[in-house]
């Protein structure tokens, strides 16, 4: 009944504890003062199972005479959390989160044209479309992460709760002196109470609307359906987890929807600033679909130009900054940097630099647009001078190969980086390029997007988000 546990060099000096178990049967989930997840039979089968979860982190060996040797279990806590975030929140294509996505995507776009006809029917003139843009990302993400949807047109505290989290991602984008130095806090007392205000509004209404109903339903047997029940489940199985952690973690999640309704209108700001564009990406979408369906994630290698858009957007808009810290002694490019460093990306310079772009400050979509060779079958009948039995009417089908250029998105460009790199890349990128390019596709289907006048469409530099009450849009229903 004794087991080893030891850690793979991989991940350095985590503190390795070594603990003594009872014989037999084991009280699990505790093991000395460390907890573990579950319930199991023995620490074999507990240890089996954490290895499975963190196999990087562990290798599992039966010992022979005494202890269990346990690593940082907050490092695994949080790992497994992490991992969640991950299958969820960034899944990998070809998976069926991913294209589960795909599909709460286009449905909640077809659902925005509806609700968008119906309000360019009543309206005269230009419209404000960003809140509804807002609210449909919510819905995309809720949808998605929580099997839950609400109605913008009718539930005030949803709407309330959308446009809380789209002032507070104004806030967290303008970058005051407080961010960095705290000790002014005390001069910015009354806005923090305010954004601490509208925090406890999204709590609430996520805790009453969201989380609650679930735990009553939660089926432990059953498999994970969504992000939440993930949630809960860490929950369930971990003690040592606290609800308000959970609770926080699917806030930070949920609230990621902003970055998605501002990035939209961003993009339709773009095409009303340059119709060029507009005309290009309709183009494209005429192509792929000739106006007969709703488009949907599958339609983004047919639709390239328009993805480009998305990406050039966020070339334009992406964090000026990230943050980091050594936390070893490195060298980077040939500099040495000791441990504990406060190291930058500088976005802006790679996002804005000639060195990597021609005319950076200029809007230009098809800079991320690279031309590829394919091979394409190509079917063709042909008469064969004979007549058989297999050749009906003497033709024949005749299928040739042919090399075909397309025009594809460029992946993987070095210096392109508006979700950072390496281990703590951004989470969400999936859900931000996915939905983006969903919502502003089908848009761009469905309107022609013009500004009311240019000089309205103010935008910082290296900001996606837009103030809450922004500049309104005419969107005129193509035929
Ligand atoms: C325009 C949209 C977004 C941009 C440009 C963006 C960019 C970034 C960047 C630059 C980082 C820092 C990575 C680093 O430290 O190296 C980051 C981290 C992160 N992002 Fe995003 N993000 C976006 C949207 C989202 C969304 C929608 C979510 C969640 C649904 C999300 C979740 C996260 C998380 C959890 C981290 C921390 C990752 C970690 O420390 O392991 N982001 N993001």
């Amino acid at each position: 009944n004794t087991i080893t546990l030891k850690k793979t060099s991989k991940y350095g000096d985590n503190k390795v504890a070594i603990l003594k178990t009872a014989p037999g049967p084991v009280p699990f989930p505790i093991i000395g003062n460390l907890h573990l997840l579950g319930k199991h039979e023995s620490p074999f089968q507990a240890f089996t199972e954490l290895a499975k979860e963190y196999g990087d982190i562990f290798s599992l060996k039966l010992g022979a005479s005494k202890c269990v040797v346990v690593n940082n279990l907050e490092l695994i806590r949080e790992t497994r959390r992490r991992n969640l975030a991950r299958r969820h929140c960034g899944p990998k294509q070809h998976t069926d989160n991913f294209a589960r996505i795909g599909s709460v995507a286009t449905f909640e776009a077809i659902d925005l044209i509806q609700t968008l006809k119906a309000k360019v029917r009543s309206t005269d003139g230009a419209i404000e479309v960003k809140p509804f843009l807002m609210t449909t990302a919510m819905n995309m993400f809720t949808h998605y992460m929580c099997n839950v949807r609400f109605d913008a047109e009718t539930d005030g505290e949803f709407k309330q709760v959308v446009d809380h989290f789209d002032e507070i991602f104004w806030e967290i984008n303008q970058g005051y002196a407080v961010d960095f130095l705290p000790w002014l806090s005390s001069f910015y007392k009354k806005h923090m109470d305010k954004l601490s205000q509208w925090s406890s509004d999204i709590k609430a209404f996520i805790l009453s609307r969201i989380v609650e109903q679930r735990e009553h339903d939660l089926d432990i047997d059953a498999p994970e359906k969504d992000f939440l029940d993930g949630l809960l489940r860490v929950l369930h199985d971990d003690p040592t987890v606290d609800r308000n952690t959970i609770i926080f973690m699917l806030e930070d999640f949920l609230g990621g929807h902003s970055s998605v309704g501002n990035l939209v209108m961003l993009c339709l700001t773009a095409v009303a600033r340059d119709p060029d564009v507009g005309r290009r990406i309709r183009s494209e979408i005429e192509a792929a679909t000739k106006g007969k369906r709703a488009i949907s994630l599958t339609d983004r290698n047919t639709l390239p130009y328009t993805d480009a858009t998305v990406l050039e957007c966020l070339r334009y808009a992406s964090s000026p900054i990230v943050p980091h810290v050594a936390t070893e002694n490195a060298a980077v490019a040939g500099f040495g940097v000791e441990k504990g460093t406060i190291v930058f990306i500088n976005n802006y310079e790679l996002n804005m630099s000639e060195q990597y772009w021609s005319e950076p400050e200029k809007f230009d979509p098809s800079r991320f647009l690279e031309k590829n060779k394919v091979r394409m079958r190509r079917n063709s009948q042909c008469d064969s001078g004979m007549e058989s039995d297999s050749e009906k009417n003497g033709l024949i089908t005749k299928i040739t190969e042919v090399d075909k250029e397309v025009l594809s998105v460029k992946r993987n460009i070095p210096y392109f980086l508006p979700f950072s790199i390496g281990k703590r890349t951004c989470i969400g990128q999936t859900l931000v390029t996915t939905m983006s390019f969903v919502m502003f596709a089908n848009l761009m289907q469905e309107f022609d997007v013009r500004a009311v006048d240019k000089n309205d469409l103010i935008q910082k530099p290296a900001c996606v988000a837009l103030p809450k009450d922004t500049y309104s849009l005419h969107l005129v229903p193509r035929k």
